[in-house]
């Protein structure tokens, strides 16, 4: 269903402050039915206030949520639909399942618990079959679920959240208590079978790299305000500011300040701190005098030996190897300029040793040159 989220906001007042201690900001979203969703962002930015704004689990401030046809809150018309009437899935962190009770009756719960739906025994057994098929556990429903590995209850609370059919599915960070590899594998298989319902869901994470494979739109949220919204390639490539560059994986950050204001969509030139003019590309306006920092990618950056050309109209600096990690793909180069340091990543065909100096290139448009809100974040 399309879920549609405007100026939902939400803020926690702490005893005698004039300012607000947490929450969310006005946000606003549409969902196309079946988007996968992701809120993204550090810890207390918010993004468990929003989730739990649209499940019911918490009154906003302000705001219209609506799903499908039917409104869930409209804070000026003081409608709020609560949270057992609003056929939203909840898979959370905390909300495991129940070690006390077999598969069956586990999935069964959200049936059982409501009685005016007047569910025949044989129809809590076909809607538990179904949901179990879905997730792969077709055979289980008489194990007791402490009998199950960490994916299989991970997919047992899949199931319970799927079983009655909701039109919404919400995801509080489901993965973080597996271990490394199974966190990777149900990644995909969460991501698979979310495709295959086609079902709205969004998907709560600190995880850039979850966020980005799996995500159809992402939100990143810095202190209760989004920062950016768009596709996991928007965000990566085009990313607003310092702060979404910085979160979307490793980048490298040089301060400068813009001379003169800059036009979204162009390039031009930029003297970094240290006095180097670097070319740089503004994928959004900068305003004249205003902090800004180049954001470079460590995949961006060719390590070349001291003398050697840059290739036509690229960026060049030099600077001395301080550090290098062999990661067997690539290896990870820390390079020390006269202000600042720049990590490069580079294929391991040929190594650079600690002291040695070395060239840096990197191409104009893979310099971005974005407003630098880090102080503020
Ligand atoms: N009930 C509450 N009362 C007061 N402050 C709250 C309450 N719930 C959350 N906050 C504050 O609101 C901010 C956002 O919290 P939220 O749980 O939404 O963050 P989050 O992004 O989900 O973080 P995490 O990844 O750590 O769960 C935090 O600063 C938190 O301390």
């Amino acid at each position: 269903m399309t879920l549609e989220v405007e100026n939902l906001s939400k803020l926690y007042w702490t005893p005698n402050a004039t300012f607000p201690g947490g929450g969310i900001q006005p946000i606003s979203f549409n969902l196309a039915p079946g988007t996968f969703f992701t809120l993204l962002g550090p810890s207390g930015c918010g993004k468990t206030t929003t989730l739990r704004c649209v499940a019911g689990l918490e009154i906003p401030d302000e705001g219209r949520l609506t799903l499908g046809p039917t409104v869930f809150f409209d804070a000026a018309r003081r409608t709020n639909v609560p949270l057992n009437k609003r056929n939203i899935g909840m898979v959370f962190q905390s909300y495991a399942i129940w070690p006390h009770m077999s598969v069956f009756e586990n999935v069964a719960f959200p049936l059982r618990v409501r009685r005016e739906l007047k569910l025949r025994a044989e129809e809590v057994r076909e809607m538990v079959a179904r949901a179990l098929a879905t997730v792969g556990l077709e055979g289980y429903a008489d194990r007791s679920a402490t009998q199950l590995s960490g994916g299989q209850q991970q997919r047992v609370a899949l199931a319970r959240a799927i079983v009655r059919q909701p039109g919404l599915l919400l995801l509080d960070e489901p993965l973080s208590n597996l271990d490394a590899l199974l966190r990777d594998e149900m990644r995909n298989e969460l991501k698979r079978l979310q495709r295959q319902i086609g079902i709205t869901t969004i998907y709560v994470t600190h995880d850039q790299a979850e966020a980005l494979e799996m995500s159809d739109v992402i939100a990143v949220i810095n202190a209760g305000v989004v920062e950016q919204m768009g596709s996991p390639r928007e965000i990566y490539d085009r990313p607003r500011s310092a702060f979404v560059a910085g979160f979307m994986g490793a980048t490298n950050l040089l301060p400068a300040t813009a001379r003169s204001a800059q036009k979204g969509d162009s390039s031009g030139t930029v003297a970094i701190d240290s006095g180097e003019a670097l070319s740089t590309w503004f994928p959004y306006d900068i305003g004249a005098g205003s902090r800004i920092a180049l954001s470079i990618r460590p995949e961006a950056v060719t390590v070349a030996p001291a003398g050697t050309a840059a290739p036509q109209g690229w960026n060049r600096l030099t600077g001395t190897v301080i550090g290098s990690g062999f990661l067997g793909n690539i290896v990870r180069y820390t390079v020390a300029l006269p202000h600042g340091r720049i990590h490069a990543h580079q294929p391991p065909d040929r190594i650079f040793a600690e002291g040695e100096t070395v060239e840096l290139h990197f191409a104009p448009d893979r310099t971005l040159g974005l407003s630098d809100n880090r102080a503020a974040a």
